[in-house]
């Protein structure tokens, strides 16, 4: 079997002095390539997971591993967001009054990578994703599944080993939702991306690899 990509080992998190228990005793692997859900319901903990993930917060007790890296050294974390993560979240987080094109690029003044590969990337990303043809308009112009996309465009363009996404179509009407869902696992496929997402949503679990319960801070996989 793989090594797996994501290692998390008897993690607990609790917020304000250990009045809020959120994660307790947390353990699970994820492998290369899967697309995985941590499905749950509102305040269940899949977000505070997915930031211990992508070093966003840091555990209480127990380990998170990322290819290899410790997202609760600083150092790790560093390379861990400039080389190994990207993120979509429920609310793209783009610039609204930068271009499709130009949000796509900020990965490579944040990661000082070569500007060819860059463009490269774009160009194949963006095709694939369907917004290519919206290259040059801004994010405010954009409807609510063109901007989604282009965030996956954006969390994908430094070549990432996993993605941690955070109710990507909670934003979105059923139909948007489901055609944003398709596009973000067809392209971790095709670039053997690892997707971490997190779904209060059934149908969108049921339609990844592998299903994470995650149940008051209590994770069990069905
Ligand atoms: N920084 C914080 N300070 C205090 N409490 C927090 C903090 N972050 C999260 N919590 C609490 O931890 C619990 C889990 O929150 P979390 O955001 O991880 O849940 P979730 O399953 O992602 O929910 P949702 O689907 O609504 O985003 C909630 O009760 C929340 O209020």
């Amino acid at each position: 079997m793989d090594t797996p990509v994501i290692k998390v080992s008897q993690v607990c998190k609790s917020f304000d002095d250990g009045k809020i228990q959120v994660l307790a005793d947390v353990s699970l692997e994820i492998y290369p390539g899967e697309i995985v859900a941590l499905w749950g319901a509102s305040g269940s903990g899949k977000t505070t997971l997915l930031h211990l993930m992508g070093g966003l917060d840091a555990a209480d007790c127990g380990s998170v591993v990322v290819d290899g890296l410790d997202p609760a050294e600083e150092k790790d974390r560093l390379r861990l967001r400039r080389e190994k993560v990207g993120f979509v979240f429920q609310l793209h987080n783009l610039i609204a009054d930068l271009t499709l094109y130009e949000n796509c690029m900020i990965p490579l003044v944040a990661t000082g990578g070569d500007r060819a590969v860059f463009e490269e990337r774009f160009r194949k990303l963006s095709e694939h994703l369907e917004v290519d043809h919206r290259k040059d308009r801004r994010i405010q112009e954009l409807s609510g599944g063109e901007r989604q996309r282009v965030a996956i465009c954006r969390a994908l363009m430094h070549s990432p080993r996993v993605i941690l996404a955070d109710e990507p179509t909670g934003s979105l009407d059923e139909k948007v939702g489901e055609t944003v869902f398709e596009l973000l696992k067809e392209t971790a496929r095709q670039e053997g991306v690892t997707i971490v997402m997190a779904t209060h949503e059934r149908r969108f679990a049921e339609a990844c690899d592998r299903i994470f319960q995650v149940r008051s801070g209590v994770v069990k996989e069905l």
